[in-house]
């Protein structure tokens, strides 16, 4: 991987397959500008997972390459993965303490991302105790503690209701504005794609391709109702135009 300025991250006809053989991504190639909010809709095994576990260093690219930005991305998973005995507080500061910071600085690092993901209050709370859209906010708090340029999320908030995956995404725009991280999300609902994006990549069925880019032309802020909204359902039916032919 190697470092390119003003890109936070790139893919350069990037391949992978497994030992097994299986293919899993074929020829892919798409930036993602410092600061810019990316998703990516695909077919089920069209290789998002893989495409993000490559950005992360995760996994290496069979064929390509990959470029990032100077630091480690942050991630985000499809499941919360916190710690059970642990509180939100110490679950938000499971990061900066694995990576040895002091006391005082890691204090103020997870003070400042729960209020960012608006859990004031429930610091001393543990994970049984929260709905399953909190226990995504510890996760993306966690996230935000290690202050990353880019944060890849692997369809964060496919398990909570509409209303609830709503608001996440309304939260993860208005860090997104106030944080300045690129994003690249990987979502199953073009909705959710459309909203939150800048651009949104579609890819194939396995072996994923790149089938098309479609740029979102919204500024952001972006109101909630903006979904129902006749230039934004025009965007809507492109990507699901687009993603209805990868599956073919
Ligand atoms: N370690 C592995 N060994 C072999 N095959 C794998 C491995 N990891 C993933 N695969 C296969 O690679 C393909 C892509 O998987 P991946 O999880 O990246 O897809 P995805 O687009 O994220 O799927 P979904 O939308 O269902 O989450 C799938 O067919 C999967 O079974």
């Amino acid at each position: 991987m190697s470092t390119v300025p003003g890109i936070a991250l790139a893919f350069d006809d990037v391949g992978k397959t497994f030992p097994d053989g299986t293919a899993a991504l074929r020829g892919v190639s798409f930036t993602v500008a410092d600061g810019e909010f990316v998703t990516v809709v695909g077919p089920s095994g069209s290789g998002k997972s893989t495409l993000l576990r490559i950005a992360s260093g995760l996994t290496e690219p069979s064929s390509g390459t990959t470029a990032h930005g100077p630091d480690a991305p942050g991630y985000v998973f499809q499941d919360p993965t916190l710690l059970p005995w642990r509180t939100v507080e110490s679950n938000v500061g499971l990061f900066a303490q694995l990576d040895h910071l002091p006391r005082s600085q890691r204090r103020a690092l997870v003070a400042a991302a729960i209020s960012l993901a608006e859990l004031e209050g429930f610091e001393h709370h543990r994970p049984a105790a929260l709905s399953g859209g909190m226990r995504m906010r510890v996760s993306l708090a966690r996230s935000l503690t290690v202050r990353p340029s880019l944060l890849l999320f692997d369809e964060p908030f496919g398990a909570v209701d509409e209303i609830t995956r709503q608001r996440l995404g309304e939260q993860v725009q208005r860090l997104h504005i106030r944080e300045r991280f690129a994003g690249l999300f990987v979502t199953h609902s073009v909705t959710e794609a459309v909203w939150l994006a800048r651009r949104v990549v579609v890819l194939s069925a396995r072996p994923g391709r790149v089938v098309a880019q479609i740029d979102v032309p919204f500024p952001y802020p972006r109101p909630a109702d903006l979904r129902f909204d006749a230039a934004f359902g025009e965007v809507a039916r492109t990507v699901s135009a687009a993603l209805a032919e990868s599956f073919t």
